[in-house]
């Protein structure tokens, strides 16, 4: 439950906008895990705010800050899966509305954007710091429930984000129609199971075939294929940062991933490579995914949208950056200097 104090606390920092943020918030350079973790909710509460998504959807003010609050409180703190993680994908969400005015553009309904930010915010919610793999191999609650269907986490995830939207005082969709109401919540199932991997890699040529067709306002199916891009893109989107902020996210991503390792080891299993900290090099498997998933993503999303080609650049700068690091680059006394490398 989210207590009055802490959503009255919430409401009293509503007077944040984009401004009071930071100067450079709506930039794809900004970064918002720079941001104080305190200030991330009434962030939140003021891209609803920016977007006008208040009153479009007549969301209270009041429900909307106990929802985020909530939101906020199902996350744990593994490594990488945390709220700031969450916090981030929902940055690069608005950013990609409201800097491509994709609802203005009818690239996707004023619905699909509310759902594409909601879904943002909630959509590794209660995760564990482990892969779906994992749960079948401990069998664990979450594997019973799920494991007939596949993405086991990713529905759970989904499941949670219900639990939040119907808990007293939490449903910011409460004032929609019906139908809306019904509609954004197949939305929200969609794009949050299109955040499994393997759903990902499943409909990539599907995603090829939309880029290279160009985008056809009026299928029902290429608004669908867009939201899942933009999804995966914006789950991302540490990757299309500065150097230091992508590789300091890529190594809480291995911090999860060798925990995970460990516990695998200790159940007597042996760990992918990717998650054995005794086997890893981190720099080749960055290269590797990095090539195999990063730059797909956003190279497509540049396909439809040229003024996103600065995102390929820097993931590709990045990607440098690894192979330097991984032929057992010499740091440099300069280099140790300049901190670069620290
Ligand atoms: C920096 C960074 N390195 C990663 C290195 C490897 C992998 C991994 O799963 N490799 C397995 C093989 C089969 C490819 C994921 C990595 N990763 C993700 C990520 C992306 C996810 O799926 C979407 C969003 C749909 C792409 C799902 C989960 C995660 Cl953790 N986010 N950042 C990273
Ligand atoms: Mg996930
Ligand atoms: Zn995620």
């Amino acid at each position: 439950k989210v207590s009055n104090e802490e959503t009255l606390k919430l409401l009293q920092e509503e007077s944040m906008n984009m401004q009071n943020i930071d100067i450079n918030f709506c930039e794809f350079r900004f970064v918002p895990r720079s941001m104080e973790e305190l200030k991330t909710s009434a962030a939140v509460v003021a891209v609803f705010q920016d977007l006008g998504l208040k009153e479009r959807w007549s969301i209270n003010q009041e429900t909307l800050s106990r929802f985020v609050l909530m939101v906020r409180k199902g996350y744990r703190d593994p490594p990488y899966h945390n709220w700031m993680h969450a916090f981030s994908v929902f940055h690069f969400s608005y950013l990609l509305i409201k800097r491509l005015r994709l609802v203005q553009q009818d690239y996707i309904t004023d619905l699909e954007a509310l759902a594409l930010l909601v879904s943002s915010l909630c959509h590794d919610v209660d995760h564990r710091g482990t892969t779906n793999s994992f749960q079948l191999a401990s069998n664990s609650v979450l594997a019973a429930l799920y494991s007939s269907e596949g993405s086991v986490m990713e529905r759970h995830h989904f499941a949670q984000s219900m639990c939040i939207l119907n808990t007293e005082g939490c449903n910011i969709f409460e004032n929609l129609s019906s139908k809306d109401y019904t509609r954004c919540l197949d939305l929200m199932q969609d794009i949050i199971l299109a955040t499994d991997l393997a759903h990902h890699l499943r409909i990539f040529r599907k995603l090829k075939d939309l880029a290279t067709s160009g985008f056809d306002k009026s299928r029902a199916e290429h608004h669908q294929l867009l939201l899942f891009l933009m999804m995966t893109a914006a789950d991302l989107s540490d990757q299309t940062k500065d150097w230091k902020s992508s590789r300091n996210a890529a190594l809480l991503v291995y911090r999860e991933f060798f925990s995970q390792g460990d516990l695998e080891k200790a159940m007597g299993n042996r760990p992918v490579e990717m998650m054995d900290r005794d086997k890893a090099c981190i720099p080749t498997l960055q290269i590797q995914f990095i090539d195999d998933v990063a730059l797909p993503v956003y190279s497509l999303l540049a396909q439809l949208f040229p003024e996103l080609s600065i995102l390929v650049d820097t993931v590709n700068s990045n990607r440098e950056r690894w192979v330097t690091l991984e032929d057992g680059h010499v740091v440099s006394p300069m280099e140790i200097l300049t901190n670069d490398i620290d």
